[in-house]
């Protein structure tokens, strides 16, 4: 159903129309046409000129994002079989922005401190390309479950999953990153005409409640960012008292920070100093994404830099506790090294970590970590169960079929392929031991030869329903 002014929330109107003044009119009827859809496409998977060949969708690029596309709201590509191999990720046009302007590098240390469901986690650890470290957190344990699965089907390496208040994470990490996202909670109001529905908690979790849980957010994520370090803040509202009035207060509270344009501010309209009691001037440094002047729903983002010259903070970059990683010669690896020793045809860089019976491997240059809430400590390889090696699906993702020992290839149109997707056992014939089933070149999952049959090990929660 169209939203309509009679549908939205009274105090948005009678704040924004005024604000908006002629301009509300197109803004009201952009709220009621179409919302816009999207995905981007996983660099580390696919080029993107390959991609554009074989995409099953029309596709046209969204101007922020280079693999970013708009998507038709009738196509369905959630279900698709290249979105079970990780080739992209289903997301919202402005969704893509905020990562676009932390310009993130290879190599580097990056936090995305309010991840899930991980959208833009996962657009960090492509640009990442596997080097440096990525860690995403989330305070909400149920929104970090799907978190996980977008990671691993990604095939991201090299990143971390922590449950945790920031503030507790600040005291591990202080001065760590080299870049910060705070996509931070807000009211929502930009996701209006995507999620109607969205109006209904509006009203329970209004901007006064927000704004105090991006301050407190802010001011961790500061205390973890490196001197010269880039943080951009990020929300999906159009409310200028959790936009620039969040970064006014935070400016006035962290003289060590500044603003900076926003890489392609050209595509986006500029924050609004005046919308704030005293707004400083560089506030219109910051950028905002209005529907009726964007293909996309409303975003706010502003790019932040902590200055050289703060001294780091005590214990910067070396988080403490016990070394809690396992030598490559301990006995309880035997079974992992005979898989890997009968299968793998790569070498994997890394130090062991065994956690509860499953083995992980943590990128080499993470510092200890103890007393957080860690669900993922890098890429998790498996479980260690009665002396034999399972292999997890994260290794499945993670690996190109060459370098495995006995990969199976599917084509698009091939009837094993769906069957296995929707978790089914196929014939095996002679075949014995572990399998990479793959589409084309990129892997599925697992499953083992048992008996003349592949048992499957598709992973329950993914599995296609029809
Ligand atoms: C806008 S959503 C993040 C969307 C995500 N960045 C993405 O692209 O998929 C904001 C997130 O902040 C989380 N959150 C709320 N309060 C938090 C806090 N104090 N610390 C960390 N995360 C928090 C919420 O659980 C929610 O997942």
């Amino acid at each position: 159903m169209a939203i309509t002014a009679e549908r939205l929330p009274r105090e948005f109107v009678q704040r924004l129309e005024p604000l908006l003044g002629e301009e509300w009119p197109e803004f009201l009827a952009a709220l009621a046409g179409e919302s816009q859809h999207g995905l981007r496409q996983n660099p580390l998977k696919i080029q993107q000129a390959e991609w554009e060949k074989i995409a099953p969708f029309p596709l046209e690029r969204v101007p922020w994002c280079r693999e970013g596309y708009y998507l038709q709201e009738e196509e369905r590509p959630g279900k698709h079989p290249y979105y079970h191999a990780g080739l992209y990720y289903i997301q919202e046009p402005s969704a893509m922005a905020p990562v676009e302007a932390l310009e993130v590098q290879p190599g580097e240390k990056v936090l995305d401190l309010c991840a899930a469901p991980g959208g833009k986690t996962t657009q960090i650890g492509a640009k990442l390309q596997g080097k440096g470290i990525l860690v995403a957190n989330d305070n909400n344990p149920q929104r970090i479950r799907p978190m996980v699965k977008y990671v691993e089907t990604f095939g991201l390496t090299n990143c971390l999953i922590f449950n945790e208040r920031p503030e507790r994470l600040a005291r591990h990490f202080p001065g760590y990153f080299d870049k910060i996202l705070v996509d931070a909670p807000c009211s929502g109001e930009g996701m209006f005409r995507r999620e109607p529905e969205s109006m209904g908690a509006y009203q329970k979790f209004g901007p006064e409640r927000c704004r105090q849980m991006q301050r407190e957010i802010l001011r961790a994520a500061a205390r973890m960012l490196k001197p010269g370090g880039v943080m951009v803040y990020s929300t999906c509202t159009f409310n200028p008292y959790e936009n620039e009035g969040t970064i006014q207060e935070f400016l006035q509270e962290h003289s060590e920070f500044q603003l900076e344009p926003v890489p392609q501010a050209h595509l986006y309209s500029p924050g609004r100093p005046d919308w704030v009691v005293g707004g400083r001037p560089e506030l219109a440094l910051a950028c905002r994404i209005w529907p009726h002047k964007n293909r996309g729903e409303g975003h706010f983002l502003a790019r932040l830099r902590k200055n050289n010259n703060g001294s780091r903070l005590a214990g910067a970059g070396r988080p403490g506790g016990t070394d809690p990683y396992l030598a490559e010669g301990a006995k309880e690896l035997a079974s992992w090294h005979r898989f890997r020793q009968n299968y793998l045809k790569t070498e994997l860089n890394g130090r062991y970590w065994l956690n509860g019976g499953t083995l992980y491997l943590v990128p080499p240059e993470l510092p200890v970590l103890q007393g957080l809430k860690l669900i993922r400590p890098g890429l998790t390889l498996g479980n260690l169960y009665k002396g034999k090696f399972y292999p997890d699906y994260a290794l499945a993702m993670a690996l190109k079929p060459e370098q495995f020992a006995q990969p199976v290839y599917f084509t698009l149109d091939a009837p094993e392929l769906r069957k296995y997707l929707k978790g089914e056992t196929l014939p095996a014939g002679e075949a014995k031991g572990w399998h990479l089933l793959c589409l084309d070149r990129w892997p599925l999952g697992w499953a083992l030869a048992v008996d003349g049959y592949l048992k499957n090990y598709y992973p329950k929660g993914w599995r296609l329903q029809s």
